[in-house]
């Protein structure tokens, strides 16, 4: 059996570590509420192939760290250089693991707008979830060629931004044979929900100094980079922005507009992938209770979601060299 097969890929670590994080600075508080994804790969081969957990860092280990360096790391509030900060720091503290994999997703925590003297201000400490939207961060930290040559690989984004059009969306000219039943329409509803994904070009992270390996050195942030803390509010609004004031000939259309916005705001992004599917609405015929809602179509009031199928429509638009 053994010269039939060879182990050719492994990763393993913890999953849906999900983790709530207050910081207080006085009355004014701050929340983030993660769910971790932390993977590590290295030389851990003969743990599947030997039955050797001599070199399994288990994954019950890599869930307290997540969990310590929540509590300790100064880069928690930002899940970019949290996840960077937790790679970088399991990469750094165990010799036989050369890479680790930390996806991030967040959720809404918004502040809750108070009226305050006729004002509405944002509350010290009190939030609610504004939308079922989740900033998604995928990192890779990889020591491969030395602990003090650590590069890291980030992409990110949104996962289940739900939107919806209800005019200045058009669907015509496509090709018409025998199996073309779908009628043109210069006008319809457009509603998708967006999964945006961003990835950066390669950086290099400085090995932490400390014994513990727990340092992690943010630089400077140059405009549209990976340290950046704009870029994803910023491609949030372009995302939104974009789909609101488009004269949309497609999905397809308003897809790469978005993503040509995306990289021409942020020159530390390399490439931009939107998946979109088609979330149809069909207008409802109700001649047979005596009431026409159909001619002509472009005016029709009342409409049914079709839950399946739908459209799906996806691209990667990527920087020139
Ligand atoms: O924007 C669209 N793109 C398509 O490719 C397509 N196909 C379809 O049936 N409706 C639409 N709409």
């Amino acid at each position: 059996m053994a010269e039939l097969s060879s182990l050719s890929h492994a990763r393993y670590g913890k999953d849906k570590v999900r983790v709530l994080r207050v910081v207080r600075e006085g009355s004014w508080h701050h929340v983030v509420e993660y769910s971790v994804q932390a993977l590590l790969e290295g030389d851990i081969d003969v743990s599947y192939t030997k039955a050797d957990n001599s070199v399994v860092v288990a994954t019950d280990s890599v869930k307290n760290i997540t969990y310590y360096l929540a509590k300790t790391s100064p880069h928690i509030l930002n899940p970019e250089r949290f996840a960077l900060h937790l790679g970088t720091h399991l990469v750094s503290k165990y010799a036989h693991i050369h890479k680790a994999f930390v996806t991030i997703e967040q959720l809404r925590w918004t502040r809750i707008p108070v009226e305050t003297d006729g004002q509405s201000e944002p509350h010290a400490h009190s939030f609610y979830r504004d939308g079922e939207d989740k900033r998604i961060v995928k990192v890779e930290v990889d020591a491969t060629a030395g602990k003090n040559q650590i590069v890291g690989k980030v992409t990110a984004g949104i996962n289940d931004l739900l939107i919806l059009k209800s005019t200045g969306s058009a669907f015509t000219n496509f090709v018409r044979d025998e199996y073309t039943t779908l009628v043109e329409v210069d006008d319809r509803i457009f509603s998708t929900s967006v999964d945006l994904s961003y990835t950066f070009g390669q950086f290099n992270i400085p090995a932490p100094k400390d014994e513990k390996k727990l340092d992690f050195v943010v630089p400077k942030a140059e405009p549209g980079s990976i340290w950046d803390v704009e870029v994803p509010e910023k491609a949030r609004k372009v995302t939104l922005e974009t789909f609101a004031t488009d004269d949309s000939a497609s999905v397809q259309a308003t897809l790469y507009k978005m993503a040509q916005q995306i990289i021409a705001d942020n020159s530390g992004i390399q490439s931009v992938t939107y998946t979109l599917p088609n979330k149809h609405y069909v207008p409802v015929d109700m001649k047979y209770i005596g009431v026409d809602n159909i001619t002509p179509l472009t005016e029709a009031e009342v409409f049914t979601p079709l839950a399946a199928p739908s459209g799906l429509i996806s691209a990667t638009i990527s920087r020139k060299q």
